[in-house]
């Protein structure tokens, strides 16, 4: 297996259309540059409305020249949160021919950021199609990327065998239909609020506040009530009508018993009555 050089990616890569659209200045040493395209999908996070996330059409950037030099300018951006997967579909067809295969990667700069490529590293001979990335942002921030941007690598590596089927068909080639779009099932699959880390410490930051407000809240009000208490309870002056207990009949005289010299007497111990004679 032998890959591509720069050298046949400017030559072969034009003649078997490789790459659609195709620019000569588009290649990093021996890896053609993909480009991110019209379409991304970014899991909602904690708080987002689901019926509203949906996947995103991103504009196509201008080309403004800046002395002489060439530069993208207004393309649609798409902003992938801490903790969220994404699909990136890219700007170019690609076309593998049958008797090679296709290797892709993130380039670096996006993978500086936290950006993880999950979705596969290959491309199989004879697919034809947009590739669509699945990515996964393990980052400390959120990434924003816009349409045209360089945001993948795609290299290309010839096969040993190229012998075809006794009827003339070439084997072992994929033969079905690629990606022109981001397909509404791959979305329907990962379309739930997605729990980062991020949004789980949001979401504690949250709820700290509001127990924090509702104990102080709690505090003063039993602070007011029991120096209303004890001011009440202290201060005879304080009485409202409502409270007053106004005492209208005289309270009896109690009858309370006399001592006397007798009463105070010991009480006489009681003896048994002697006990009849036996004659
Ligand atoms: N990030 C990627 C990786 C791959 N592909 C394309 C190129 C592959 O040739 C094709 C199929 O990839 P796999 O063989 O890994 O996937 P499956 O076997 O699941 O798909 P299929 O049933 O189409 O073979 O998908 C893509 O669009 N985006």
């Amino acid at each position: 297996m032998t890959f591509w050089s720069g050298q046949r990616l400017s030559t072969d890569g034009v003649t078997q259309q490789i790459v659609d659209p195709f620019q000569q200045d588009r290649i990093d040493c021996s890896a053609y540059t993909l480009t991110l395209g019209a379409e991304a999908y970014v899991t909602p996070h904690f708080g987002d409305n689901l019926r509203e996330g949906g996947k995103q059409q991103l504009a196509k950037p201008e080309l403004v020249d800046i002395r002489g030099v060439q530069r993208t300018q207004g393309g649609g951006q798409v902003v992938i949160p801490p903790g969220q997967f994404a699909f990136l579909l890219t700007e170019e067809t690609v076309s593998i021919p049958p008797d090679a295969m296709g290797f892709i990667s993130l380039k670096s700069k996006p993978k500086f950021g936290g950006l993880i490529n999950v979705s596969g590293f290959h491309v199989d001979p004879g697919f034809k199609g947009k590739l669509i990335f699945s990515v996964f942002n393990a980052g400390p921030t959120a990434l924003h990327f816009a349409r045209g941007e360089h945001l993948f690598l795609l290299w290309i590596a010839d096969l040993s065998f190229k012998g075809v089927k006794a009827d003339g068909r070439k084997q072992h080639i994929k033969t079905s239909v690629g990606y022109a779009e981001i397909p509404n099932d791959l979305v329907n699959q990962i379309k739930r609020e997605n729990h980062s880390l991020q949004s789980l410490s949001l979401r504690v930051e949250k709820l700290t506040t509001q127990v924090n407000i509702a104990t102080a809240v709690a505090t003063a009000l039993a602070t007011i009530l029991g120096i209303f208490a004890a001011y009440a309870a202290l201060w005879p002056g304080v009485k409202t009508d409502k409270y007053e207990v106004r005492i209208e009949q005289p309270i009896p005289a109690i009858a309370v018993p006399q001592h006397t010299p007798s009463s105070d007497a010991q009480p006489k111990l009681r003896t048994n009555p002697p006990k009849p004679s036996g004659n």
